[in-house]
């Protein structure tokens, strides 16, 4: 694995059953913050769940330091991490167990940044809750507490900071800032509202060939 991440998209088309999002989209993301922008439903959502292998590609490739998100489908996934803000898929769980489950994917997750970013969110305190229990801003919080303490070279990161308080907007600027400046991870992040921190790169699925 070369020290500089890097995501290749190449010819990637993608509908579904009643609308075509993609039509042969190339692109190359690098290491830092790539802001990607683009108006209501133009596929910001879908390309991050493909970036993320929530979806797979109806047509062409999308490769992680040269893994295919298809046909090396887990490898690829331990090198990702999508972060959207959708009701948790194991809603039976408490935010300790859904957490744990998380990490047992992700060996290499660093825990005690984990406690720290818990902490910095103010919900270090909701271990025991059911994660259906958590108001969105709280399961968000949970989310990005988590992505933040993993090992992704790819982080994906949907509207963040839609729902979060004004003091987890600047610790969550601050974390994003400090991942960007070291480099080591691509982090492609959406968000309608101007952002606080310079990105790297801004990409505009309105001015993209392949985006119908
Ligand atoms: N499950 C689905 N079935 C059918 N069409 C879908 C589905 N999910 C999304 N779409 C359509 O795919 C297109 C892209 O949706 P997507 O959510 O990726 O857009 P977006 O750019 O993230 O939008 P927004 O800025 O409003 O969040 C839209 O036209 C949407 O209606």
């Amino acid at each position: 694995m070369g020290l500089n991440p890097s995501v290749d998209v190449e010819n990637l088309g993608f509908h579904f059953a009643t609308r075509s999002v993609f039509l042969g989209l190339n692109l190359r993301i690098g290491p830092g913050l790539t802001w990607l922008r683009g108006r209501n439903g133009r596929g910001k959502t879908t390309l991050l769940k493909l970036l993320g292998g929530a979806l797979a590609p109806s047509r062409g490739h999308i490769r992680l330091d040269g893994l295919d998100s298809d046909k090396d489908a887990l490898a690829y996934r331990r090198l990702s991490f999508y972060c959207g803000g959708e009701a948790p898929a194991l809603d039976w769980l408490t935010a300790r167990e859904w957490l744990e489950l998380h990490l047992a994917l992700y060996p290499d997750a660093d825990r005690d940044a984990l406690g720290r970013h818990l902490d910095a969110f103010h919900i270090a305190n909701v271990g025991g809750q059911p994660v259906t229990g958590l108001s969105l801003g709280q399961y968000k919080k949970l989310q990005l507490a988590l992505a933040l303490a993993l090992p992704a070279r790819l982080l994906l990161v949907d509207e963040p900071f839609n729902g979060l308080d004004t003091q987890a907007v600047g610790v969550l600027e601050d974390e994003l800032a400090r991942r960007a400046h070291a480099g080591t991870s691509c982090i492609v992040l959406t968000s309608h509202l101007d952002l606080q921190l310079a990105p790297t790169t801004t990409l505009d699925l309105d001015a993209q060939p392949g985006v119908p």
